[in-house]
């Protein structure tokens, strides 16, 4: 096992699903993949493996933020030699472009995390997802009708609660759809690690409108981006 995921090498799939709720790996484990078995319950951040379609499928939980989803994704990269990481999460829509149980595809992620600062020197690093995921679950979502999908830029904040809202008018102004927390630091690790990494998040709650979802829908409802993340994960040349 590594430090903080309990599997023995080649108990995780090349392949892994990332919620940052571990209560959201466990549904997706139980709903979607066949024969899942879980592998990890180290801090009760549960890790599964199973099949999609016959092919092997991990999920693993990240927790809330870049600090503790970057201990997750270095072990996954490191220890056991993970390809692709997709993150499902959940954001908050900051325009009225994108309405509640919308899906963001994450082409890049802005920040007002200190890592890449101390990472990059003071450089601007612009962390981007990897391609070839990208197209491939853009093609899921074209033959999903039903759900509306964005591809566009979100923000990875360090606050939940961020102390200053009016700065994220600017990112608006420059594009930015949506909040959430870990996305900018995962492209950056699978930079890294010569990895691939998408991040596709549910809109779970609308910072315009004041419109939320509960916690239950949270970890029990958000299927549509299961299904492009499995089909992504899949299909990417
Ligand atoms: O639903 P998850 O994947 O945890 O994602 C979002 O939800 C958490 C905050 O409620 C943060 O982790 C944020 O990124
Ligand atoms: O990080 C997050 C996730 C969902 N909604 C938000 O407002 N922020």
């Amino acid at each position: 096992m590594s430090t903080h995921i309990g599997a023995s090498p080649g108990q995780v799939a090349p392949t892994v699903l990332f919620p940052g709720d571990p209560l959201r790996a466990k549904w997706i484990a139980e709903t979607f993949l066949d024969d899942a078995t879980c592998y990890s319950e180290v801090r009760g951040m549960y890790g599964y493996t199973g099949t999609w379609n016959g092919t092997p499928v991990s999920v693993q939980g990240s927790g809330m933020g870049q600090p503790s989803m970057a201990i997750y994704a270095n072990e996954l990269f490191k220890d056991y030699d993970v390809a692709s990481i997709i993150r499902v999460g959940s954001c908050g829509a900051l325009t009225e472009k994108v309405a509640i149980r919308d899906v963001v595809i994450a082409s890049g992620a802005c920040t007002d995390s200190a890592k890449n600062t101390h990472r990059f020197g003071g450089y601007d690093y612009a962390p981007v997802a990897d391609f070839g995921l990208l197209r491939a679950a853009y093609d899921a979502a074209s033959e999903m009708p039903e759900v509306t999908t964005h591809v566009g830029l979100i923000f990875s904040s360090d606050s939940f609660y961020s102390p200053r809202p009016e700065l994220m008018k600017a990112q608006v102004d420059h594009g930015v759809l949506a909040v959430e927390m870990e996305a900018s630091a995962l492209y950056t690790l699978a930079a890294q690690y010569g990895r691939r990494a998408l991040a596709i998040c549910t809109v779970s709650d609308h910072i315009v409108t004041g419109e939320e979802t509960t916690s239950q829908e949270r970890e029990q409802t958000f299927a549509a981006m299961i299904e492009i993340a499995l089909r992504a994960a899949l299909t990417a040349a």
